[in-house]
């Protein structure tokens, strides 16, 4: 498991190390030069006679870019610094003096030759390495816009690499994020609107802000959320933690990330003595005369997650359909452990709406884990609870809010994902689990988890559904050890988001995948997580 710690947090822990002496940016320096040799012996295949430009701020994150900048120099690589401030890190500033390298400033006052934005840009954006080290964690919550002149090296060097990257002609700079891309909010994971003054506003998502888009972050101590949590996790790359030594013991983790072999831990195997009652049963509300399709998908994919049993509700049309599909279904109502209500569901489908509101009345009053999704995210009441999993893309979450006097749209949403996932959170008691590119659940005691485990290929119609029938299945499966453990539902829907993206891989590396066919991939997807 991956996990990120708030900015307060990762200070908090530093300071007993840095009234100790310890020499954390020392040790935050020689790592970040360690990952800049390896780049460069990777895409130049040299370091001695590379360029690298260090984009300097005035803190400690300079003083991280500046001290890895006068290693670099000292193994033969040609260093320029761009001040973006008027004062830079002192030491740093010396150490890179010493080793020969050049400073010029983009601040009016700053040490070295004052030289124009453009020209500085066009320095980083030949050399082999851009080190951005303009901002990091000590940002203002909710400010986290870089402003001065660093804001415009940072928005205009950020449009030519992602015009370049784009074009896919590999001439620009590698570009290497100290700590974490400057801008970002680095806990909650913003990106600074462009053009904006204080950073007060979010960019649409796919829009450039003024942030630099990393190649690759060397995190120092632990990774930050912004790291793993969307929008600005867009603009990480590959992220690199460097142990700095610190206890963060007593603190919790502000975002989770869980890898396969949480996953595997995660998954019900059943014991030899299993029965499928006791491997758990779904009920699945989910399809209607106009989208059949949905149904099939949805318990196609509780029956390859490995259920007990499923059992389906629906029109006697779609029944039908759902029963030559997969003939293990069992038709009708009976005793459930699990539910999954809403895909392929026209909430105007006035029988399938009482259906989905029945068995919302048992998942309430009994305690009831359950996945809504889709057409059954309108029909909800206003209160819910935990071990009801909401499962809305960033659209039908703007529309669960707008119902709840929330004044959001989508693009919204995408713009500041987390901090709407959480408001759905406290408005409805539910876990929250929001689709996208990168996948957020938040449950109970706002524990976040930030899953990215799909190709974009997966972004196809029926996805969803194979997504809420198998997050049935794992709920109806764990559905004992839910009861005592309310916490456990946001890791199982983290742990469905994971399995639903490997097994997307699975069904066709690098290629285009079907809804079915991620269905269809799920017993291998699972045989492998379990196996590794
Ligand atoms: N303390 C250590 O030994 C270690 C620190 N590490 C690195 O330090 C940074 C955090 O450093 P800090 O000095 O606290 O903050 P920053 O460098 O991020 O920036 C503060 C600096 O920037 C100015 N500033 C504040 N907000 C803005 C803004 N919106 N736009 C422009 N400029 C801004 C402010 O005036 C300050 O001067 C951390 O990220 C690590 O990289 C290492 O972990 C090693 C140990
Ligand atoms: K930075």
């Amino acid at each position: 498991m991956i996990v990120a710690y708030t900015a307060a947090d990762v200070r908090t822990a530093e300071e007993p190390l840095l009234a100790a002496g310890v020499p954390l940016m020392d040790r935050a320096a020689f790592a970040l030069a360690g990952v800049v040799v390896r780049e460069l012996r990777a895409r130049r295949g040299r370091v001695a006679g590379s360029r690298v430009v260090v984009l300097a701020g005035a803190g400690n994150n300079g003083g991280d870019a500046l001290h890895a900048g006068a290693l670099l120099a000292r193994r033969g690589v040609a260093v320029l610094a761009v001040a973006t401030a008027e004062r830079l890190h002192e030491t740093g500033l010396a150490a890179l003096r010493s080793a020969g390298c050049s400073v010029v400033s983009v601040a009016d006052g700053g040490p070295g030759a004052r030289v124009w934005p453009g020209d500085a840009i066009a320095e980083a954006f030949t050399a082999d390495v851009v080190l951005d080290g303009v901002l990091g964690i000590g940002a203002r919550a909710g400010h986290s816009a870089v402003r001065g002149p660093g804001a415009e090296v940072l928005a205009l060097l950020g449009e030519l690499v992602a015009d370049e990257r784009a074009g896919g002609r590999g001439d620009g700079p590698c570009v290497v994020a100290v700590d974490v891309p400057s801008g970002v909010g680095v806990d909650d994971g913003d990106v600074p609107r462009p053009g904006g003054s204080n950073g007060s506003g979010s960019a649409p998502a796919g829009e450039p802000g003024a942030v630099l888009a990393a190649d690759v972050t060397v995190t120092f101590g632990a990774p930050k959320p912004a790291l793993l949590v969307p929008p600005a996790c867009a603009s990480a790359g590959r992220v690199e933690a460097v142990d700095l030594g610190l206890d963060l013991s007593g603190a919790r983790p502000a975002v989770a990330r869980l890898e396969p072999r949480d996953a595997a831990a995660l998954w019900p195997v059943p014991p030899r003595a299993a029965h499928k009652y006791t491997r758990g049963v779904v009920g699945v509300v989910a399809g209607t005369p106009a989208y059949p399709g949905a149904a099939v998908l949805t318990v196609s994919a509780a029956v390859h997650a490995g259920v007990g049993m499923v059992r389906y509700l629906g029109s006697p049309g779609v029944t039908a359909a759902v029963v030559s599909h997969r003939p293990e279904v069992v038709a009708g109502d009976g005793r459930v452990q699990a539910w999954v209500l809403g895909p392929g569901v026209d909430p105007t489908d006035s029988a399938q709406a009482e259906r989905v509101h029945g068995a919302l009345a048992g998942v309430l009053a009994q305690e009831l884990p359950a996945v809504v999704d889709a057409g059954a995210l309108t029909l909800l009441p206003e209160r819910l609870a935990p071990w009801v999993v909401l499962t809305p893309h960033a659209g039908e979450l703007a529309t669960l809010l707008s119902a709840r006097g929330e004044d959001v749209d989508r693009a919204q949403v995408e713009a500041e994902p987390l901090r709407w996932a959480r408001r759905a959170r406290e408005l409805t008691r539910a876990t929250v689990l929001l689709k996208g590119a990168t996948t957020l659940v938040v449950g109970p005691d706002d524990a976040v988890y930030a899953q990215a485990d799909a190709p974009a290929w997966l972004a196809t119609a029926g996805a969803g559904d194979v997504l809420a029938g198998l997050l049935g299945a794992l709920l109806a499966g764990r559905a004992q050890d839910l009861a005592g453990e309310p916490s456990l539902v946001a890791a199982l829907a983290a742990c469905a988001s994971l399995v639903h993206g490997r097994a997307a891989h699975v069904a066709n590396p690098g290629g285009p995948v079907a809804a079915l066919a991620v269905a269809e991939a799920l017993p291998r997807t699972v045989a492998q997580l379990l196996a590794s």
